[in-house]
């Protein structure tokens, strides 16, 4: 299957944007074109990102995130323009990469948690709450005081994740969020990052049973789109792209 597919359950009403939309998008980083006249329209809340390595996934991750500029085509996050709103696109859209130490900037773990709710000014008691509930969420209770450069790489990913989370984001953007953590804590994290708390979901993954469990998902091959559907269709084009 190839091309833009409607979701069942998924689509907008006729006149409303959906909140992902690139129509003939390109993207390139010095010599490469990363992202090759991208076409997509999906309002599914949970989106799965696949495909080979050096496909694309992430260039498109930090391009819906406005980490890195369309240099041709439309590109509408939530109904924003990445390059004239980036302000209000990085409000709204938090990033959760797979190597956590590039976001983790405080010296205690509770501190790094805090830090992303600053431009909430929010009062002690009401950013202690939120920093405690996001901390909970992600098991990190017991590490608040610990120095957060000191922690193992499966807990920095999940302190990423609670930084990211206690936002209250609209999207959240993850690529490959799971790469350092036990099964345990990747059963963890994929569970909150499936969950329906009110945030829209762009997950890169080489995990296809985790893709599987999306809304929609879009294949990637070259820097163009492969295939854009329902996960189970989608895998099944891959798996059979990977079989030749
Ligand atoms: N900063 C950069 N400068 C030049 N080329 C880049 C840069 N970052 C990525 N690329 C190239 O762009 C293409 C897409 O890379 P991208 O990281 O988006 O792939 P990916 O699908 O996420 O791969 P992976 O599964 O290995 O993480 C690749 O050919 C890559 O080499």
């Amino acid at each position: 299957m190839t091309g833009r597919v409607p979701m069942p359950g998924s689509l907008p009403a006729p006149d409303a944007v959906p909140a992902l939309r690139l129509d003939g998008v390109g993207v390139r980083l010095g010599e490469v074109d990363a992202l090759r006249d991208v076409s997509l329209a999906l309002d599914a809340r949970t989106v799965a990102v696949i495909g080979e390595n050096g496909s694309g996934k992430s260039t498109f991750a930090r391009l819906l995130a406005g980490l890195v500029a369309p240099g041709a085509g439309v590109t509408r996050i939530l109904g924003l323009d990445p390059v004239r709103q980036a302000a209000e696109l990085r409000r709204r859209v938090a990033v959760v990469f797979s190597n956590p130490d590039a976001q983790i900037v405080m010296p205690t773990v509770a501190e790094d948690v805090a830090f992303s709710l600053r431009p909430e000014r929010l009062g002690r008691d009401e950013l202690r709450r939120r920093v405690d509930a996001a901390l909970e969420r992600f098991g990190l209770s017991a590490l608040r005081e610990r120095s957060s450069h000191d922690l193992s790489g499966g807990q920095k990913q999940l302190l990423a994740l609670a930084g990211a989370f206690v936002r209250e984001p609209e999207l959240v953007v993850a690529d490959e969020p799971t790469t350092y953590l036990d099964a345990r804590n990747a059963r963890r994290v994929s569970d909150h990052l499936l969950a329906d708390t009110g945030h829209r979901l762009v997950l890169v993954t080489h995990d296809l049973a985790l893709a599987e469990r999306c809304g929609a998902a879009v294949l990637f091959a070259g820097g163009r789109v492969e295939a854009v559907g329902r996960p189970a269709e989608v895998i099944a084009d891959y798996e059979a792209a990977l079989a030749c």
